[in-house]
């Protein structure tokens, strides 16, 4: 059961991440065109070459529905094969297993993945307001009927910041807390994006002692340990094994993945600390004949740290409750013995909506591809990718080789 591993990630493009006050607006569909021929450009293919698209629905600005036809339209592409994505911050990671799975099923050979997350300019009409009054309770749901509007914000569940503080003291409860291991995580990460000149924490390092001197947003998850919403974008081309071999890349082939969901608040969550990244992760391992001591890397969803050192446990990079050991032990940068997040994560890297976990796909196949600049790992041929969209909730992982 499973994919080949026939399909391959062979070119990629990413906006530089930068803050929304100073970031240029563009619409979505122009951010898809030009995100679109960037990402040919690196993988050296045509736009003839492209019959699938993989994009997101949610947040396009131009439209609500019919968003790949209007996308097609827009870039004169004929597809065999569109797909829109609502996972949240795993929609990444969702999108290439699914273009790999309609490769693999014969029906396209190379499918455009994007996702715009610049601002569009604002119409007349339009209040610039709206962002920060969405943003205000997050992922969760104000409509009527909805029953995070009924049963989590009346109480203060208020968006992820307060899902995710409430999961790490769950874990704390369960497992015990030390506030300088996870604060590790977010250390490591920094010393990673300064061999990053694209990364918006890029030139500023960071010690334990900062990161636990910062704010306390939510109890336990101090600010620098938490992601900053920034302007941003991202594509990649995943394609069939024929396309690859004439790319200009080394291709990163999906020769595993998995999804898991079972609930979008954690207020329904079984237990809060066991995530569905476990389900996710073993069966992308299974798929691919590999075990978690057989990756070179891993580029682990980090909107928080607690969700990493959730992923690790659950992943099964380390026993489940040893993850704080795991990170005290181990040494998580690009020149350590458990290369995580060689790009910075998104906690150093900066998140961009939905598109911040792509930054993630797009550094498992820049490793891969060798091309990785000063944070290049020696060696490179195997990568774990996790996805995280909402509180935990739902969750994704992939398991790319070099070929
Ligand atoms: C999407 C999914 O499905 C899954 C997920 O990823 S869940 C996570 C989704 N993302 C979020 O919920 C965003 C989380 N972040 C936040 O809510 C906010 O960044 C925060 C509450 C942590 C901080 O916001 P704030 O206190 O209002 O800070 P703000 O006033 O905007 O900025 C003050 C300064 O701190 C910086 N800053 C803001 N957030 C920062 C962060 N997270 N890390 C580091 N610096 C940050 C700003 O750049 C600013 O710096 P300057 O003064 O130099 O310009």
């Amino acid at each position: 059961m499973g994919l080949k591993g026939h399909a391959a990630i062979v070119g990629a493009a990413q906006y530089r991440p930068e803050k929304y006050a100073t970031a240029p607006r563009m619409f979505h569909l122009e951010q898809v065109a030009d995100l679109a021929d960037r990402a040919l450009q690196d993988a050296g293919l045509k736009a003839s070459d492209l019959d699938g698209l993989v994009i997101n629905g949610p947040h396009f600005h131009e439209a609500s529905v019919f968003v790949p036809a209007m996308a097609a339209e827009y870039l004169g592409l004929r597809l065999n094969f569109a797909e829109v994505v609502d996972l949240g911050g795993t929609t990444s990671v969702g999108m290439v297993w699914r273009a790999a799975a309609a490769i693999e099923l014969g029906l396209c050979q190379a499918v455009l993945c994007v996702l715009p997350a610049r601002m569009a300019p604002f119409g007349p009409d339009e209040d610039p307001a709206w962002m920060a009054r969405a943003m205000r309770f997050g992922g969760h749901s104000t409509a009527f009927g909805a029953p995070e509007a009924e049963f989590d914000l009346p109480y203060g569940h208020m968006g992820q910041n307060t899902g995710y503080a409430m999961i790490a003291q769950r874990y704390a409860a369960r497992y015990g807390y030390d506030p300088v291991a996870m604060a590790k995580i977010a250390v490591d990460q920094r010393t990673n994006a300064l061999t990053n000149p694209d990364a918006m924490f890029f030139g500023k390092p960071l010690t334990v002692e900062e990161v636990l001197g910062s704010k306390m947003v939510a109890d336990p998850l101090h600010v620098l340990e938490i992601v900053m919403p920034v302007a941003g974008g991202a594509a990649v081309i995943v394609a069939s094994k024929e396309l690859a071999a004439r790319a200009r890349n080394r291709g990163a082939f999906v020769t595993g993945f998995g999804e898991h969901l079972a609930f979008k608040s954690p207020t329904y969550a079984a237990e809060m600390t066991e995530t569905p990244i476990g389900p996710a992760s073993r069966r992308a391992f299974e798929m691919a004949g590999l075990k978690p001591a057989d990756m070179d890397a891993a580029q682990i969803y980090d909107c928080y740290t607690i969700t990493a050192l959730l992923t690790l446990e659950d992943a099964g990079f380390c026993e489940k409750g040893e993850g704080m050991r795991f990170v005290r032990e181990h040494d998580l940068t690009w020149r350590g013995d458990f290369p995580m997040n060689t790009h910075g994560g998104q906690l150093s890297f900066g998140q961009s909506g939905s598109a911040g976990g792509m930054s993630q796909v797009i550094e498992a196949f820049t490793q891969l591809a060798g091309r990785a600049g000063d944070r290049q790992l020696k060696r490179c041929d195997r990568v774990y990718v996790s996805g995280t969209g909402g509180v935990m909730s739902e969750q994704g992982a992939l398991i790319l080789q070099g070929a």
